[in-house]
């Protein structure tokens, strides 16, 4: 039999290749970067020690709460507002992110938070581009091999979208790929900015929703069904139109939808638990929309938030879950299918780097 099905070590799955698509920029900072940066500019922080800070992040997340996790942000935006400090996150996000064997990754970020002091967007986005190209060529001097693009997000509760999206297509060519809503998702639905949506469609533009995390099916129903979302933030709740009580499980309209379709669930387990979509990895959906064959992806959402990195996720799935070598290949495969980079690239990447070193480490 086939290593493939075995069950890989935390160390084997710390060295796996790995595709991420939903991270935050501001959601992933070290924690010794935001005492530095703060103490700089004279931004008041709940502690100075570096232990001490990224505990304070994540237990002020775990409240069950999306709008009190997202009050936490303050302090990582805050930071983030001059030019040089945004090189500076965006270059140790890559860097960090190429430790954790990420190879290819989608980190997202929205532009209008960090204009506080002066920068315009345009201004914003390129200190994130350059800071993502400075992280790629240190993590190569390090000896890992990462590519990391961008996606651009507009707030739900702003009235930013269509300006960020036009920026979105403007630098479409130099490092950013795609478009995203991000924020509170009760009380503000896709469909509150659908002429933005629509405009990235006429521009042949790819974009993902965050849906589906806060708010139940009527929200991933508009991500899709309206505005014409090809990924889905999250989208955990589309388990609400499944009914797990029968074998097989009966899919509704709306999830057999997404399923025949392949739309990509982006999901994030760590967030969700944070949030109070599940109680622990082993109670999360994921294992069983992979099951389903939902196109299920594996995120970190906010690395600092939940104290958590792609191979943290991994081997949670891996302990509580009874995942192998072949499901962690298979939400790595569906990453990179659903990456919005060019198809050629895309498939580049499956053949050349994650199906051969799959086939090296599992036989270790
Ligand atoms: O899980 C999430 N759901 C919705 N919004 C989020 C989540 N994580 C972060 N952000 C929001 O996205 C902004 C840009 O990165 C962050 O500032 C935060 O407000
Ligand atoms: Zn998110």
């Amino acid at each position: 039999m086939s290593n493939i099905t075995k069950k890989p070590t935390a160390e084997q799955v710390k060295r796996l290749p790995k595709a991420l698509l939903h991270d935050h920029l501001d959601g992933g900072l070290r924690p010794q970067t935001i005492i530095d940066i703060a103490k700089e500019i004279g931004h008041e922080l709940p502690t100075y020690d570096a232990a001490e800070l990224a505990e304070w992040f994540r237990s002020s997340c775990d409240s069950g709460s999306l709008v009190l996790y997202l009050e936490t942000f303050a302090h990582t935006v805050a930071v983030m507002q001059r030019r040089q400090d945004i090189v500076r996150v965006a270059r140790e996000c890559a860097v960090d992110l190429a430790r954790d064997g990420v190879v290819y990754a989608e980190v997202r970020m929205a532009p209008e938070l960090i204009t506080e002091k002066g920068l315009t967007l345009a201004q914003a986005i390129e200190a994130i581009l350059e800071g993502f190209r400075e992280g790629e060529a240190e993590a190569k001097s390090e000896g890992n091999t990462i590519r990391v693009m961008s996606l651009l997000c507009g707030m739900r509760q702003n009235q930013l979208s269509q300006v960020v999206a036009e920026l979105a297509v403007k630098y479409r060519d130099q490092g950013v790929v795609g478009f995203d809503i991000a924020g509170p998702e009760d009380g503000f639905p896709p469909s509150d900015q659908l002429d933005t949506f629509e405009y990235l469609r006429r521009e042949n533009a790819h974009f993902t929703i965050h849906a589906g995390e806060a708010y139940g099916l009527p929200s991933i129903w508009e991500a899709i069904q309206l505005c014409g979302a090809e990924r889905l933030g999250h989208g955990v709740r589309i388990t609400d139109d499944i009914d797990f009580n029968h074998t097989p499980a009966r899919l509704g309209r709306l999830s057999s939808y997404v399923r025949d379709r392949r739309v990509p669930l982006e999901m994030c387990p760590s967030s969700n638990i944070q949030t109070g979509v599940a109680d622990s990895f082993a109670h999360h959906p994921l294992a069983k929309l992979a099951k389903l064959r939902f196109r299920v992806t594996i995120n970190t959402d906010n690395r600092l938030m939940s104290a958590t990195s792609m191979s943290r996720e991994m081997t949670e799935m891996v302990n509580q879950c009874d995942w192998t070598f072949q499901d962690l290949q298979r939400v790595t495969i569906n990453a990179l299918k659903s990456a919005f980079i060019p198809f050629e690239e895309r498939l580049s990447i499956i053949e050349s780097v994650v199906k051969p070193q799959y086939a090296k480490i599992s036989e270790e």
